[in-house]
């Protein structure tokens, strides 16, 4: 015989409840905190009510969509807040020659980006016309603006002095970014981790105005050349250089879904933030952070 449950009906033979799920709900433990006064909760803790407190829709009548619009970025800012966070531990640690402590935060960042990129399909549930019932609220706001998004495109190395300019009402953002535009990127650290053990780096390379783009250099390609040929004498190398290929990947696949989204949201339209919009956005898949590992892999096997 089995037991009969709260409503009567008998549980189904073989699925015997566990102990304190009778009914199908959860007894709560009698160890369990309740009273947090003055004890530190978790909405404490995490600051909830300044985090779920900063939803602001400007529609007026509120649109619906507003608020995926506001948390779709709220949560990328969030992510991108972690992304910067273990990029600098990164720099770091390559120039204290720990290459394992930055590929393990290289490996952290490889899977923010990946939530970063699925994330495209929630805000493609936004369709044209709901966009455009709310757009004009956003004025001249726009992604472009993203003092965060700046700031992992310069430690990866995309430097361009001009994207400063939108950050010049913001004394301590605009301070930040000029100094990352004058230190070195993510791949220059790398590059002098490489000339300390030893591979031939020219100077000029290791010395250059670190504030403009690394433009291609073939020297610098036979220096990949031999890692990937002698994989076995320099594993460590081999698999860092594998690393960042799989960061660049990865940042260019959002490029990318902003780039769909953003045609299948505005279409062709100019940006809110005065660019010419998916175009604009469509030349920033020419750009790259690490060029010769790419170039590389054209000399592989011939
Ligand atoms: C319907 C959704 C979106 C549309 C229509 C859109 C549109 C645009 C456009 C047209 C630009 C070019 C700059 C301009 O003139 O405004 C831009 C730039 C940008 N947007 Fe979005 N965007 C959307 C969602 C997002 C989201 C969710 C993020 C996440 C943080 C984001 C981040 C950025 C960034 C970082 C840039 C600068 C890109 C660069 O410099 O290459 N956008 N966006
Ligand atoms: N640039 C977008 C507006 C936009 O997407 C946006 C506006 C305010 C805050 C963040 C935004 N996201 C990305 O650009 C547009 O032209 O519709």
């Amino acid at each position: 015989m089995s037991p009969a449950g709260p409503d009567g009906i008998a549980a189904p033979q073989g699925i015997a409840a566990p102990e304190g799920v009778a009914g199908n709900t959860r007894a709560v433990e009698d160890g369990v905190r309740t009273d947090f006064r003055d004890r530190m909760s978790y909405g404490s803790y995490l600051h909830l009510p300044e985090l779920l407190g900063a939803q602001h829709p400007l529609s007026a009548p509120e649109h619906h969509d507003e608020m995926l619009f506001i948390i779709q970025h709220q949560t990328s800012e969030l992510w991108l807040k972690l992304v910067l966070h273990e990029l600098r531990s990164a720099c770091t640690a390559l120039r204290e020659d720990d290459l394992k402590v930055a590929l393990k935060n290289i490996a952290r960042v490889k899977h923010i980006q990946r939530t970063l990129t699925e994330q495209w399909s929630v805000l493609a549930t936004l369709t044209p016309t709901e966009y455009s019932q709310f757009r004009g609220f956003l004025a001249n706001s726009s992604g472009f603006q993203s003092h965060q998004y700046r700031a992992v495109e310069f430690l990866l190395g995309n430097k361009n002095a001009d994207m400063l300019a939108v950050f010049a009402h913001d004394e301590a953002v605009h301070a930040e970014l000029a100094g990352l535009l004058a230190a070195p990127s993510l791949y220059d650290e790398f590059l002098r981790l490489l000339a300390r053990r030893g591979h031939p780096v020219p100077g000029d390379v290791l010395e250059r105005d670190v504030t403009k783009a690394h433009t291609p250099d073939p020297r610098i390609t036979a220096v990949f050349s031999t890692i990937y040929s002698e994989a076995r004498t320099y594993w460590e190398e081999y698999e860092a250089c594998e690393e960042l290929v799989d960061l660049e990947d990865n940042f260019q696949l959002w490029r990318f879904r902003h780039l769909k989204t953003v045609e299948r949201t505005i279409g062709f339209k100019h940006g809110t933030g005065g660019s010419s919009g998916a175009s604009f956005l469509a030349k920033a898949l020419q750009l790259t952070f690490f060029p010769e590992l790419f170039a590389v892999r054209t000399e592989i096997g011939v």
